[in-house]
């Protein structure tokens, strides 16, 4: 210590304590005096740290020259400062920067007070000045930490807030875009009413409130909220509770993100998923979803519900004439009127093709149904314009309802289809209710339609072949294919029995295709075992025939199985030909250019005739066994019999007849010229198995049988047969 600060110092204490406490300050007390050059008269050693300049220095003689080293930017506050809290006699506190002696800056504190003497006159000023540069650079980094933290909230996309259950506290830029208003200010000052003024959904800031005092946090909490113009959006908001140290709540804080365009996309994407495209109505999976809520608030408020199907009646009509767009805007604009006659809280859906569902909460009695039904019927009815014509269609409707007919989903439908179905059957353009049209007959036939449709996967279906004999040669020249469906349960059901249900419903298509295809196959097999080539026939029926793509799928099926087409016979019914006539000759055409056998099944009960039956490029022509039945007996039969395998000869074309039961029958056949035939008297039609072993086997018509009718010369076997009658004999390939 200098000799000068030490007599400072023992001016005040003699004793030294007080010197020794001073200096070990961590700090500089100072006193300076009230005269012109401020005379210092105590500097503490703390001076030499602070400043870096030594207590006794020159510098510090005055008050003026310590100044000199402080910021010229801080030098004026300073003084002004120190000025106005002596005039006042104020204790002062001040904070300002100074040149350290080693050149760096420093920040110092420094607290005085005046001494004033009795008459309140400044004496002299003293205190304590303390190094502050660490805590302000502290200070420094915390500035900088929040101007970031700040930088981040004001540039967020994201919407960012502070809330308490009263409002909010704090909302950054984005959030008050996202919320439509002009600024935070305004936002906090307009939004008072979170609850009610912001979420859509009442009691959603309740929720909210309620899971961040559970879990102390939310999240992905989606909600749709107002926008201050009151258009409404989605948000999803992220947010923690704030605690202070006692624990208790002081605010939320979170962020919110605008979803809307997901919610839109997501919205658009199920939208599509249960609807139909066409029409935008619910599809059948949302009309199952609905129909069983239905049900289940039906069975809770103890009401009925009545379930409609709705059929276009002429709606394959117009498609198949007009075309597919006409039928699609008859769909689209039917659909609209039956949203007309319907409720809000009704669903009116479309299953598919022409076909429409209508559920209706049904409170009141049977004349309500009745009214809404009638309406239904006449709306339909009415003209419409398409594509520049007016039309006019009418519905069919079946009803079933909710307890009496059914209180599954699946069986009111079944039985509403059932109950269209009696409609249609009674002559169209009218509705009926499931109770009383639920007939044996007609139960039975939509047991069989539910289990055809599962027939072909469950390998319920085989084919059976029946030989068609060569009359001249007695040997077996080509095989009707036959479809037997094998029933688990029911055994075997007669073709004459589903056939013409799967004509109706439409199921004929994928099995008409599945026969030409395992047909083909299995006449293929046989080339291959080594036998004779045998040809095989498939019956095609009216729907095959008209609305598929036949010649493709005859294609497709000889391309994959390899079989050559003159192995192939098509089996068509002359009224089938004569329906659609042009269609159906196109696609014969087609047929024959590909090298397939084509006949006339059932001939001579249609309405074929001989103009007719010219413009058909058909090869044979298969007598219906209605006649074939009573040749040996009835001689108007015979007289047809004989006239058709005449006809056929002159047309060129060879003759088969079918049910040929006994051998009479045949012989009357070879006698007259016919070239084949096919009937229990020749074989029955038997599996693939059992076909196989006739192949390997005599004919049945052996030449003892023939020789005993009196009709068969005996002829070697390596030999070609004679050709008895004038017209030609086509050859298998
Ligand atoms: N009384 C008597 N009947 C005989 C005799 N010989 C054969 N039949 C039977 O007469 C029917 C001949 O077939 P269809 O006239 O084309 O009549 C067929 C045909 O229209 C239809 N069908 C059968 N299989 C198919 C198929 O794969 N596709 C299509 N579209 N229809 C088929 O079902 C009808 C009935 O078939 P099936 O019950 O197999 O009955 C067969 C056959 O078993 C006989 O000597 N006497």
């Amino acid at each position: 210590m200098s000799a000068l600060f030490a007599n400072k110092l023992s001016q005040f204490d003699e004793s030294g304590v007080l010197s020794t406490l001073l200096n070990n300050l961590d700090g500089m007390v100072f006193r300076y005096r009230n005269d012109a050059l401020s005379s210092m008269e105590l500097v503490s050693a703390g001076c030499q740290k602070i400043t870096g300049y030594a207590a006794d220095h020159a510098l510090y003689l005055s008050r003026l020259s310590y100044e000199r080293l402080c910021h010229a930017d801080d030098l004026d506050k300073m003084r002004e400062l120190i000025r106005e809290a002596l005039e006042h006699q104020l204790p002062y506190e001040l904070e300002y920067r100074i040149l350290h002696a080693n050149g760096e800056s420093r920040w110092l504190w420094e607290r005085g007070v005046g001494v004033y003497n009795a008459s309140g006159r400044l004496e002299a000023v003293e205190g304590l000045i303390s190094d502050i540069t660490a805590r302000k650079k502290a200070d420094q980094v915390t500035l900088e930490v929040e101007r970031r933290y700040r930088s981040i909230v004001e540039n967020a996309i994201e919407g960012i807030f502070q809330s308490t259950p009263q409002g909010y506290i704090s909302v950054n830029p984005a959030l008050v875009r996202i919320y439509g208003y002009g600024s935070p200010q305004q936002m906090m000052a307009e939004l008072k009413q979170i609850d009610t003024q912001l979420y859509v959904e009442a009691g959603r800031r309740q929720q909210f409130m309620q899971l961040m005092e559970q879990q102390g946090s939310v999240t992905n909490f989606e909600s749709r909220v107002y926008r201050k113009d009151r258009s409404i959006i989605w948000i999803s908001e992220n947010a923690r509770t704030v605690y202070d140290e006692a624990g208790k709540i002081m605010f939320y804080e979170g962020t919110v993100e605008d979803i809307t365009e997901r919610k839109l996309y997501e919205a658009e994407i199920e939208h599509r998923a249960s609807h139909d495209m066409l029409t935008g109505l619910p599809n059948r999976a949302l009309l199952y979803e609905r129909l069983q809520q239905g049900i289940m608030q039906a069975q809770h408020h103890n009401e009925r519900l009545a379930l409609a199907f709705l059929d276009i009646d002429q709606f394959k009509y117009i498609n198949d004439s007009l075309g597919h767009q006409a039928g699609d805007q008859l769909l689209q604009i039917m659909s609209e009127r039956l949203l007309a006659c319907m409720r809000d809280s009704d669903t009116v859906a479309r299953l598919g093709g022409d076909e429409f569902v209508l559920i209706l909460n049904y409170h009141a009695d049977a004349d309500e149904l009745d009214s809404v039904m009638q309406r239904i019927r006449s709306s339909v009815s009415q003209p419409c314009r398409i594509e520049g014509r007016e039309l006019t269609v009418t519905c069919s409707i079946g009803i079933s309802i909710y307890p009496g007919d059914g209180d599954q989903a699946d069986v009111l439908l079944k039985n509403a289809d059932a109950a269209m179905y009696k409609a249609k059957e009674l002559g169209r353009d009218n509705y009926q209710y499931y109770a009383g049209v639920l007939t044996p007959a007609v139960a039975d036939r939509l047991d069989l339609m539910n289990k055809l449709r599962i027939a072909i996967e469950a390998r319920q279906l085989a084919l059976h072949y029946q030989p068609k004999i060569d009359l001249l040669s007695g040997r077996i020249h080509s095989a009707e294919a036959l479809i037997r469906w094998q029933h688990p349960a029911q055994g075997m059901i007669s073709p004459a029995d589903f056939i013409p249900l799967a004509e109706e419903t439409g199921l004929i298509m994928p099995i008409g295709e599945w026969v030409i295809h395992t047909a083909c196959a299995q006449a293929m097999q046989w080339l291959m075992l080594g036998h004779q080539p045998i040809r095989i026939a498939v019956n095609i029926s009216p729907r095959q025939l008209h609305h598929g793509d036949l010649a493709q799928i005859v294609k497709t099926a000889l391309d994959e199985t390899g079989l050559p087409p003159s192995l192939l016979e098509l089996e068509i019914t002359e009224s089938m030909m004569m329906h659609n006539m042009e269609t159906s000759i196109a696609t014969l055409h087609q047929l024959k250019a590909m090298g397939v056998y084509l006949s006339v099944d059932d001939f001579g009960t249609g309405y074929a005739s001989l103009s007719y039956l010219k413009k058909f490029p058909v090869d044979c022509l298969k007598i219906d066994q209605s006649f074939v039945r009573d040749i040996a007996i009835d001689r108007d039969d015979a007289a047809i019999v004989k006239a058709i395998i005449s006809l056929g000869h002159i047309l060129n074309l060879s003759v088969i007849a079918e049910g040929v039961e006994s051998l009479e029958q045949a012989s009357f056949l070879q006698q007259n010229a016919c070239d084949c035939a096919q009937g229990y008297y020749f074989g029955r039609p038997v599996s693939n198995e059992a076909f196989t072993l006739l192949l390997d086997t005599p004919a049945k018509l052996t030449d003892k049988d023939l020789n005993k009718a009196g009709l068969k010369q005996e002829q070697p076997q390596s030999a070609s047969p004679a050709k008895p009658q004038t017209h030609s004999r086509e050859s298998l390939y």
